[in-house]
């Protein structure tokens, strides 16, 4: 099952103009690596996501799922795929983010000012109201997986979880729990494995309390089954020391118990872009210093 590219342009790419270089990270699905590839007459810089495990021959391969999910989408802050390598094992081939992880970047850069955060959050609200708008569920959406190409421009990456939701239907239901990023879901996703635009948007807010926590894990110590509890009394993750009330707000909304009382990502977005308009103005504060 080849893909091609929405101009029904192939998506194959050949190997040989393929350069590997080192190793960037690795998920629960293989490895990415960093590497060059040569398109027509220009050598662009890219990542490339490898398999770990040799494939079960018979199932499409994870990889070639991710890269079906997305060929569709086409957006400025939503990591863009190359194509796809059919070298020894399968490559999937994307653009390169040089600045990496956001909670990593963040955990080594302290300093970013809580401004520069809001403008980054308020790109992937916009990235994740466009993929609202295709339908599409992320089920990943945490800082290790929003990338940075630069200090002031973040993209949403790592689709391997992604679901295309079904025509007339706003959720996408599993009969079998995985290997979930519990801590980054909502309640609905770990007691009836559904998960809407809605869901997301509970990620969302955690993602939002990682990046003012620079880079810091969410429930620290805590175990999958205590943060249900926790949620269950209506308990929420603390203000970060250095975040402002009008930003918590926004966190706050994200982590409604109902799903319907959650906002969309539209509204999301025009409430980031609020925020960002006020900080810029200086009527409202993005962080307060420390203490
Ligand atoms: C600062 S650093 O040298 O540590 C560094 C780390 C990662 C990257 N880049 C990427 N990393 C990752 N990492 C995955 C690895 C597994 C955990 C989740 C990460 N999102 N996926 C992608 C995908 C597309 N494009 C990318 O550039 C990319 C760049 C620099």
């Amino acid at each position: 099952s080849d893909v091609t590219l929405r101009e029904g342009r192939k998506l194959e790419l050949d190997p040989s103009r393929l350069q590997l270089k080192e190793k960037l990270g690795a998920g629960n699905f293989g490895s990415v690596l960093s590497g060059t590839y040569q398109l027509g007459r220009k050598t662009i810089e890219v990542a490339v996501k490898t398999l770990k495990t040799e494939q079960v021959p018979n199932e499409e391969p994870e990889i070639l799922k991710e890269a079906n999910m997305m060929k569709d989408l086409d957006h400025p802050h939503i990591v863009r795929m190359i194509g796809v390598c059919h070298g020894e094992t399968i490559m999937l081939v994307l653009e390169l983010a040089p600045l990496g992880p956001l909670n990593k970047y963040l955990k080594k850069n302290a300093s970013v000012r809580p401004e520069r955060i809001v403008d980054l959050m308020t790109q992937v609200a916009e990235g994740m109201a466009y993929l609202e708008s295709k339908n599409f569920v992320h089920r990943d959406l945490a800082a290790r997986n929003i990338l940075l190409v630069s200090e002031l421009f973040a993209k949403i990456s790592d689709f391997g979880m992604s679901k295309a939701l079904g025509l007339g239907s706003d959720y996408y239901k599993t009969d079998t729990a995985g290997k979930w990023p519990l801590k980054w879901y909502a309640p609905e996703c770990i007691y009836y494995y559904k998960f809407s635009s809605k869901a997301d948007v509970w990620s969302y807010g955690v993602t939002l309390w990682e990046a003012f926590s620079n880079g810091r894990k969410p429930y620290a110590g805590m175990k999958g089954q205590d943060i249900l509890t926790w949620i269950e009394s209506d308990r929420r993750l603390d203000r970060p020391p250095t975040c402002s009330e009008e930003v918590y707000a926004v966190m706050r909304s994200c982590w409604q118990y109902k799903a319907k009382d959650r906002p969309t990502f539209a509204e999301l977005s025009a409430t980031m872009k609020d925020l960002q308009y006020q900080v810029q103005q200086g009527t409202i504060l993005a962080g307060l210093e420390p203490g």
